[in-house]
């Protein structure tokens, strides 16, 4: 019977799962490398921005559910489950994804581990992963103890990750044996109960359907990007083209929207870790066309980066921009990746004054690049900017009105990098106004 989870590694993806498992029912202890992590987590305070996670870590750490611990050796005796959610980040100068944090967490388990139990990786891999870690336990582990492998990819997405972990669109098994699947589905019986298809199968599939998941969601967002490239050159609108799209339900409108393309700590380097490891499997042609979603999605960024000049008049230097957004999407605080941060950071590499104004991201965003001006504002970022560029779609950027703007700007012209806005609107109220994915006028 399973009673008692570890979760390895409690960053975005680790958190969540530690306190959706407690939010199950079951004992749970998080471990992480990272002590000043462990010390938030364990006074119930979360490390990052996560609607809704916040009060469910508080609440099951003062009900004694939920532990955090920086010393894996405390998981080796008492879990019966261990779920690995460390990171597997780009490698520097290469595609490929950095593995040593999951392989250092599997071999630690392997030498902690003294009592019957299963691990389960979550991390997203290269596929061949769970085959070469599941001879490196058996190995590596105690003779006299039963541990095998399992591999569960993670679906959660950032700003909704409770929801997701809660209630999942799906479940995906990879196993070797037919006892560690009932296992899972013990784990998971909550959901099951729901009729949350439940798919069952081997280390590969399972492996290769989480990272074919991100490429499909990486394509149909750089698709309708694609196609931004066509109307800002002929005319037409990419939002209605989208629209109409949509209404094929072979097609569906989720994830057409047209803007400064995906970011984050999943897509883009899910893509690139995907044609590393086809190309390693000397399959390298096989993936050839995510090489080219990638370029349309980071040409977004160069786009909204000569379309703010050009709305300048040719020339970013000594002009003053606010930009508003700089985590990957609304509802998080991460910058990994992220499209607006990216684009402030060129603006001002350009020579222009970038003040950035984000509900949530300023922090994260100063480490990578302090250079930027930094506002606790919206109306301190905009404060005699010539230009505002919206570059992630907070619902407080999505609400603006000219009106909101009027006598705090220095020039009225606005770039929507997200096409969230009406421009119909704008250009009434006299702006100067543009979207990607549109014909600029000039
Ligand atoms: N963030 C998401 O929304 C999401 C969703 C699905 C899948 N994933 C995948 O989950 C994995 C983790 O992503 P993340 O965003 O949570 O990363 P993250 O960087 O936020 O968290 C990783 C954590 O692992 C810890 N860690 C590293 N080595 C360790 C070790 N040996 N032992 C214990 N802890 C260790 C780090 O200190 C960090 O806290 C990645 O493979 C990612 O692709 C992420
Ligand atoms: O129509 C769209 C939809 C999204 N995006 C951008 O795409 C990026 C990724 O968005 P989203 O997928 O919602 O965020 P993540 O939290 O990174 O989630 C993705 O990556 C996770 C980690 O692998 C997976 O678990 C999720 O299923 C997968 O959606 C963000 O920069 C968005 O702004 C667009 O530009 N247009």
């Amino acid at each position: 019977m399973v009673k008692n989870i570890s979760v390895i590694g409690t960053g975005y993806l680790g958190a969540t799962h530690a306190a959706g498992m407690a939010e199950l029912g079951f004992d749970v202890l998080g471990v992480d490398v990272d002590p000043e992590k462990i010390e938030k987590l364990s006074r119930g305070d979360l490390p990052f921005h996560e609607p809704g996670l916040p009060e469910l870590i508080r609440r099951h750490v003062d009900s004694g559910r939920l532990r955090f611990t920086a010393d894996i050796s405390e998981a080796g005796d008492w879990a019966d489950v261990h779920f690995v959610a460390v990171g597997t980040p780009q490698l520097p100068g290469s595609n490929g994804a950095d593995m040593t944090f999951v392989d250092a967490a599997v071999t630690d388990l392997a030498r902690v581990i003294s009592k019957d139990s299963l691990v389960v990786g979550k991390s997203t891999v290269p596929v061949g992963t769970a085959r070469r870690l599941s001879r490196l336990l058996a190995e590596q582990s105690r003779q006299d103890v039963d541990v095998a492998l399992a591999w569960n990819p993670e679906f959660l997405r950032e700003g909704l990750a409770v929801q997701d972990t809660l209630r999942p669109d799906r479940l995906v098994v990879g196993t070797e044996r037919p006892e560690d699947v009932d296992t899972l589905r013990e784990v998971y019986a909550e959901a099951l109960g729901r009729e949350t298809p439940w798919i069952a199968t081997d280390f590969e599939t399972a492996e290769l359907v989480k990272v074919a998941a991100n490429a499909f969601l990486a394509t149909k967002i750089s698709f309708i990007n694609a196609f931004s490239e066509v109307t800002e050159t002929v005319g037409g609108d990419i939002r209605t083209l989208a629209d109409a799209l949509g209404h094929d339900t072979r097609i569906g409108r989720k994830f057409l929207n047209a803007g400064v393309g995906f970011g984050g700590g999943c897509l883009p380097k899910d893509i690139r870790a995907l044609q590393s490891r086809v190309s390693e499997l000397g399959l390298d042609h096989t993936m050839r066309f995510l090489s080219e979603m990638d370029q349309i999605n980071l040409r977004r960024r160069e786009r909204a980066v000569t379309l703010s000049e050009q709305m300048l008049g040719g020339d970013l230097e000594g002009r003053r921009v606010a930009v508003l957004g700089v985590t990957f999407k609304p509802l998080s605080d991460d910058v990994r990746d992220s499209p607006g941060l990216d684009v402030a950071n060129r603006l001002y590499v350009a020579g222009a004054h970038v003040a950035v104004y984000d509900p949530e991201g300023s922090a994260n965003a100063a480490k990578r690049f302090p250079r930027l001006d930094y506002c606790d504002t919206l109306a301190e970022a905009v404060g005699s900017a010539d230009l505002v560029v919206l570059t992630t779609e907070w619902d407080e950027f999505k609400a603006l009105t000219p009106a909101d703007l009027e006598g705090l700007v220095a020039q009225r012209r606005f770039l929507d990098a997200r096409n969230v806005l009406s421009s119909a609107q704008w250009k009434d109220a006299g702006w100067d106004f543009a979207q990607l994915g549109r014909f600029y006028e000039g």
